[in-house]
């Protein structure tokens, strides 16, 4: 949403109007779409959309917003206010506490404007680009199989969690348009990507204002885990660990205060977008539960596939094997592949080497990097598209903006990129689709998930390419010391 638009803002403007009325701790002020005098609602295009900046220099560790506990929503919050919700929820107690959230919210939500929450409601998102939302097009746009499974993985939850909680939802005569798995998949969005821990309700809450910060992803101070040579054991990945939960503090439910308080992680200037961490996601976590991905992610993980005995013969977990976003090989990676690249009989000697993160020869060394750089190729060249042609398609889609009228543009992308997919062209998929204005909506929403899926399987290639970039060098190095 770009509150540009003077319908936006004036709804944005009641929202908050709304917010103060319900004690979180906001104020008419300088800013006609203020937070008080220190924060305000803007638009960041390429950065999250509406956000909130700084309208003040803030310092890291100035307390931002408090919001009551009696604003937030909740099962319980929710629940309370309603003994009709309160025992059709009694024979139902199989669901999990997410399910009977999400219905609590499509009930309240089909109150309509009898709702205590009615002007929160109507500032929500209308729809999502969780994995959930996929459909088989964008599912199969990912192109890497276990990037597919997860979308398939996660269609296949909410469908089943739906069925699940249809009779319940029948029993509360929620209006037809509520009952369906569109809706479903609108309030699990919702929940996924806005919701906050909070320590009684496993589902989370809702937190009115709370819910428009941006997020930043916690990066890493200290280089250890990135560098396989100076990490030297396995404490050093439980110290990091440690390290993330402690810089996961900008926001929090405070029992003291009654309150979620939300900080600065970090000195803000006037005009900047003030973000939060939510948790650490990879780009495919991120796209699961909050629909976006970021270019720069400090916390991406990227797998190709490994031979079976390069989990077995060591005890690294499947998901610690995979590569960061600057092409390293991580450093359980390293160390599986130079136990793999030992002799049988020599594992039991000095196999302690490889736990330790030690090099154990240059030559184990050159086999370990030229086994993943031979697999690296191999990912990138079975690819159905490459690196240059993903780009040009995100150049196209990103173009669309500048297209008055939409068909047009579809009409001009699918000639460019027709039968790249085969009969499953998303293009010829929107193009039959009816001309008018829903439908529009519906196809750029589409575009919007398709676009998603063509930048994180490029991101994908790019991490793989890196990697492959980063072998050739260290085997050419390797060669190079080996000569001198
Ligand atoms: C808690 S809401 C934040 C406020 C949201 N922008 C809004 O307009 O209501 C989380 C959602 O904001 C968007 N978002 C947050 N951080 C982002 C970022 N760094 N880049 C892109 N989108 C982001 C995603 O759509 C995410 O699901």
């Amino acid at each position: 949403m770009n509150p540009s638009s003077e319908a936006e803002e004036g709804g944005l403007k009641r929202l908050l109007k709304w917010a103060a009325e319900h004690g979180v701790e906001v104020s008419e002020s300088c800013s006609s779409l203020g937070l008080g005098h220190s924060l305000g609602v803007s638009y960041f295009p390429g950065a999250g959309g509406r956000g909130v900046a700084a309208l003040r220099p803030l310092t890291k560790g100035d307390l931002l917003l408090k919001v009551p506990k009696y604003a937030l929503i909740t099962t319980h919050s929710l629940i309370s206010i309603c003994e009709t919700l309160s025992l059709a929820l009694k024979p139902h107690l199989f669901l999990s506490p997410t399910q009977v959230f999400t219905v609590c919210l499509l009930y309240e939500i089909n109150k309509g404007k009898s709702s205590p929450w009615h002007p929160y409601f109507l500032h929500l998102p209308r729809s999502y680009s969780i994995l959930a939302a996929f459909g088989e097009l964008e599912t199969q746009a990912l192109q890497v199989d276990y990037a597919i499974w997860a979308a398939q993985k996660a269609i296949s939850k909410a469908k089943y969690e739906w069925k699940q909680a249809s009779t319940l939802m029948k029993e509360l005569k929620l209006k037809p348009p509520l009952l369906t798995f569109r809706a479903w998949i609108w309030a699990t969005g919702t929940i996924s990507s806005r919701t906050l821990h909070v320590p009684w309700d496993e589902a989370g809450c809702l937190c009115p204002v709370g819910d428009l910060f941006n997020y930043a992803a916690p990066t890493e101070e200290s280089d250890c885990f990135e560098d396989v040579d100076n990490c030297k054991n396995e404490y050093a990945k439980d110290d990091l660990d440690m390290h993330h939960s402690q810089r996961l503090t900008d926001g929090g439910y405070e029992e003291d205060a009654a309150a979620y308080c939300f900080y600065a992680k970090k000195n803000y200037n006037v005009g900047e977008q003030v973000l939060l961490s939510y948790g650490t996601y990879t780009n495919l976590e991120l796209l699961e539960h909050y629909g976006f991905l970021l270019e720069d992610n400090p916390n991406e993980k990227v797998f190709i596939p490994l031979e079976p005995d390069m989990h077995s013969l060591s005890c690294w977990l499947k998901d610690s094997l995979y590569i960061h976003q600057n092409g390293r090989p991580s450093f359980a990676m390293m160390c599986a592949l130079r136990l793999w690249a030992t002799p049988s009989y020599q594992r039991k000697s000095i196999g302690h080497l490889a736990y330790t993160g030690c090099q154990i020869s240059k030559d184990n060394d050159t086999l370990v990097m030229k086994w993943i750089a031979k697999k690296c190729d191999a990912v990138l060249k079975e690819m159905p598209t490459a690196i240059e042609e993903d780009k040009s398609l995100v150049h196209l889609i990103d173009k669309m903006e500048e297209y008055e009228n939409p068909w047009e543009w579809l009409k001009e992308a699918g000639a460019i990129f027709a039968g790249e997919f085969g009969s499953n062209n998303i293009l010829k998929a929107a193009l039959v689709v009816e001309r008018d204005e829903t439908a529009l909506v519906r196809t750029k929403m589409l575009i919007d998930r398709w676009k998603l899926a063509v930048q994180w399987r490029l991101m994908y290639k790019t991490v793989v390419a890196r990697c492959f970039s980063y072998c050739t060098e260290t085997i050419n190095s390797l060669s190079a010391t080996s000569i001198s």
